[in-house]
């Protein structure tokens, strides 16, 4: 592989630009007459994003993603590394099929595929899964999660705790409380009633949340909580922290924009799993991210088929993409309004998660002798989101036709270079 140089970028988007010297999958000192380059242009570099909730559809449902067309979607967004969730077709919640993702993912080779193990068998909550041997598996499971479905029994809960516990490993949450969201379709409220839709009380997640923290503090193992949606989960959440929980959570770029005020179309485009909350949600859910209450950014990329999404509000599933759109909501969002720098963004997006999922590789600083996965990113360079144009099988994004600030230049994984300006590197 030849040696990479990152010509004038400002790590951080701080200080004059710098010449950035990559050999051997590494940073290195100095520079190198032989080297490929890369005119950075003054651009913004930060260690590539890390995703700790993508659904890539793979195996079940190829039809709208596939572990290929989804780590194409995943390097062009600014991704080095996606966390690729269980809820699959077979369900991966034995070590052949997350073996078989992590090995696919490696033979696409564009970024870093780490299969999430299920918690329950089939997700169905009723009987743990087999959680030491996808951990001890080839692929190396380290975050566990039932994601779509709620692990609701509280002693299976607990158990998964413990053994994730005993394996190093993180249970992420989907909490949602089924008997308060049963024919749920739309956040509990004003816009639900008036839409005659069947309310998604916040109770439901917030209820889930307080419980879920109060069995991670007894057993002492880590709990993540995934796409939080409401200010009562990020009280709950700065409660836990307070007392010594290890707990940490994310935020969708969707819900950190988007309102239920949406839904008078009845687009099930906007239909998701928590549903679009308030505006004071969405305020409190920025802040909270800015503050360290919330963690980190996570997609919760949820492709699918048009049939599934062109019909009745009822009948649509739930999910958007989100791959290729977070760095530009993350920018309007937290950038733009002040509450970020990129340092800020380096940190939601990149350190965080690798952290929390207990990777060594990823969110690494920018220095010399650190791997080379990295994003370089435009910070005024605007586009226009078109869903048929996004490289995912399915166009199901609710940014259809909303410009956004803010493009990836190129993204770096060990070194070799997987998108540039726009396109997949080949
Ligand atoms: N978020 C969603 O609305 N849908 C997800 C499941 C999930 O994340 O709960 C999916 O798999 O489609
Ligand atoms: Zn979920
Ligand atoms: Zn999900």
């Amino acid at each position: 592989m030849k040696p990479l140089l990152l010509k004038g970028v400002r790590p951080y988007g701080e200080g004059e630009p710098i010449d950035l010297l990559i050999r051997d999958g590494v940073i290195a000192e100095g520079t190198d007459s032989d080297a490929e380059v890369i005119e950075g242009n003054g651009a913004v570099l930060l260690p590539g994003f890390v995703d700790l909730h993508t659904h890539l559809r793979e195996p079940g449902r190829e039809d709208t993603e596939t572990i290929e067309t989804g780590s194409r979607a995943a390097a062009l967004g600014g991704y080095t590394a996606v966390f690729a969730m269980a809820n699959t077709d077979p369900v991966a919640d034995n070590a052949v099929i997350v073996e078989h993702v992590a090995r696919r993912g490696r033979e696409v080779g564009l970024v870093d595929v780490h299969p999430v193990g299920a918690v329950t068998v089939g997700l169905e909550g009723e009987k743990l899964a087999e959680l030491g041997t996808m951990a001890k598996s080839k692929a190396n499971v380290r975050v566990f999660s039932d994601d779509g479905h709620c692990v609701h029994d509280p002693l299976i809960m607990r158990r998964a705790l413990e053994y994730s516990k005993a394996l190093g490993a993180v249970i992420a949450q989907h909490a949602e409380e089924p008997k308060l969201t049963v024919g749920a379709q739309a956040h509990e409220g004003e816009n639900a009633s008036r839409l005659g839709l069947q309310g998604w009380p916040a109770a439901a997640e917030e209820s889930i949340v307080a419980r879920d923290c109060i069995l991670a503090k007894q057993v002492d193992a880590k709990l993540h909580v995934c796409h939080v949606s409401t200010t009562g989960t990020a009280d709950v959440l700065k409660w836990a922290k307070a007392r010594g929980t290890k707990v940490s959570a994310e935020v969708t770029p969707h819900h950190l924009i988007l309102t239920d005020d949406r839904l008078s179309t009845y687009d099930p485009v906007n239909k998701v799993n928590p549903p679009l909350r308030t505006q004071d949600d969405v305020d409190a859910l920025r802040r909270a991210l800015a503050d360290g209450t919330i963690d980190c950014v996570a997609t919760d990329h949820a492709p699918h088929a048009v049939q599934d999404k062109d019909c009745e509000w009822s009948a649509a599933r739930p999910g958007m993409l989100g791959l290729q759109t977070a760095l530009g909501i993350v920018v309007e969002t937290m950038v733009k309004t002040g509450l970020l720098d990129w340092r800020g963004v380096a940190r939601v997006m990149s350190e965080k998660p690798a952290e929390i999922a207990g990777l060594t590789d990823q969110g690494r600083p920018i220095a010399v002798g650190e791997p080379a996965n990295l994003v370089l990113v435009d910070p005024d360079a605007t586009w226009t989101v078109n869903g048929a144009e996004l490289a995912s099988i399915a166009g199901n994004t609710p940014f259809e036709g909303m410009e956004l600030t803010g493009a990836v230049t190129a993204t770096v994984l060990r070194g070799r270079v997987t998108a540039l300006a726009g396109r997949i590197a080949e």
